[in-house]
């Protein structure tokens, strides 16, 4: 396919994603089987534009004064990929497969257009609907925060300890140019592709040996705060895929016990091959089984209980630039009451002594800080542990400057930490 030919798909499927609220991967996949011309590289370029054109949908429409997909793709190639007027009208030309050439306005949009004025929602490219709470996360460095979230995410691996050290992984690694991650001491880092694919990992040996996992760095922050310690009893609440159980195991060296929990038995499917490349020994998955309490043996004796809490995801956005559009006010509701569901049930887990950590990737107060407020109100037994207290603990002391302004925990963000967005509080039991 011709670059043109490629805009005009991305412009295809954006029309079908406004018109069916679904997210971005599944319509790039229905595209490719229904266009069986298009290879591998055609369609990781239209995906790679396709998403361009989501992570500054906003920025892209003010400029263009249209919310069209046609012009939100004209104005992401300007804004993403700093096309000039120019080169965007030779793809634009008409020709075989290529979208219609610009209309005069589009021309002038392009030259002369800027986001002068623009509110802070349309300068970050983040809903409108959210802009109060942003404005109430951020104050005056919303739009910025919006802007780094609207950013291409990098590649971050985590080195797995029980198998490599960084050292390791960074030498086994070498041909894709890996850079220690600056505040985990078990990332690496590989800069994001600036279109098309990036590296096949996953084909990597170092990947398939078990030496390295995907993970991002604040997902290793998130779990390093947790500082379980080798012989611990953890109960790891929403283990899901098990990114953060296996970091746990390694930072445990496999002794102890981690117990992996997820009430959705589906989402525990990939802990099971993860485990093993990973040399994870210390892990019983505890699926759910009907109505049976499959933890009940585990009352009031873990040292700690982690709750990676389901929500909203509005950290992740670099990644998923689909999933800001597709949020509505009723998922951020339905989240909250999970977290609180979740936050209420976890205590009965925990010994004196131990700790609770709730995560979340969402940047907002209501699924934070509110939480965690709420939570001690409730549960006189359990305290915050101070953000210099859980930084040393986990010997990571410079994670204090992420303290959050807005009560207990820590506060990663794209912007502040060059993670995706994190928040990340210890609870102490006594
Ligand atoms: C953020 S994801 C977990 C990600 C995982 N810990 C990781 O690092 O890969 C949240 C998980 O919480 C699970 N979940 C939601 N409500 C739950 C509940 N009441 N009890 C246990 N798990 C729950 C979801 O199924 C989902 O897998």
């Amino acid at each position: 396919m011709t670059p043109a030919a490629q805009v005009s798909a991305a412009i295809e499927i954006l029309a079908e994603l406004a018109e069916r609220r679904r997210p971005a991967a599944d319509a790039i996949k229905d595209w490719g089987l229904s266009h069986r011309f298009a290879g591998s590289k055609d369609r990781a370029s239209i995906s790679s534009l396709v998403f361009d054109a989501l992570r500054k949908r906003a920025s892209a429409a003010f400029l263009m004064g249209s919310d069209a997909p046609r012009a939100v793709v004209v104005g992401a190639l300007r804004e993403s990929r700093g096309l000039s007027v120019e080169e965007i009208a030779a793809l634009f030309s008409g020709e075989g497969h290529a979208p219609a050439p610009l209309t005069d306005e589009e021309r002038e949009r392009l030259a002369a257009a800027t986001l002068e004025g623009a509110p802070a929602h349309i300068l970050g490219d983040y809903p409108e609907w959210l802009a109060e709470r942003f404005a109430a996360a951020f104050g005056a460095a919303a739009a910025e925060e919006g802007r780094a979230l609207a950013a291409r995410a990098p590649i971050d691996l985590r080195a797995n300890i029980l198998k490599a050290s960084r050292e390791d992984a960074l030498r086994r690694l070498a041909h894709l140019s890996p850079e220690p991650t600056p505040l985990s001491p078990l990332g690496l880092r590989i800069a994001p592709p600036t279109k098309g694919r990036g590296p096949a990992l996953t084909a990597e040996s170092a990947y398939v040996k078990g030496l390295v996992e995907p993970q991002d760095e604040g997902s290793q922050l998130a779990a390093l705060l947790c500082a379980a310690e080798p012989g611990e009893q953890v109960l790891d609440l929403c283990a899901g895929g098990g990114g953060k159980t296996l970091a746990l195991a390694g930072q445990m060296h496999n002794r102890g016990q981690i117990y992996a929990f997820d009430d959705d038995g589906r989402r525990l499917t990939p802990i099971y091959p993860r485990l093993e490349r990973a040399g994870a020994r210390n892990v019983q998955v505890r699926a759910p089984r009907g109505k049976a309490d499959v933890l009940a043996d585990l009352e009031a004796r873990c040292g700690l209980v982690l709750i990676d809490a389901p929500c909203t995801g509005t950290g992740t956005w670099r990644r998923h630039p689909d999933a800001k559009w597709r949020l509505a006010p009723g998922a951020l509701e339905e989240r909250i009451a999970e977290q609180q569901e979740l936050l209420d049930k976890a205590p009965r887990f925990v010994k004196a002594g131990g700790r609770v950590v709730y995560v979340t990737c969402s940047l907002l107060i209501d699924e934070n800080e509110a939480q965690i407020a709420r939570f001690l109100e409730g549960h006189a037994d359990f305290s915050a542990v101070p953000a210099e207290e859980a930084a040393a603990k986990a010997g990571l002391p410079e994670l204090t400057q992420f303290s959050s302004p807005h009560g207990a925990g820590f506060r990663l963000t794209p912007l502040t930490a060059g993670t995706d967005g994190f928040y990340v509080c210890v609870l102490k039991r006594g």
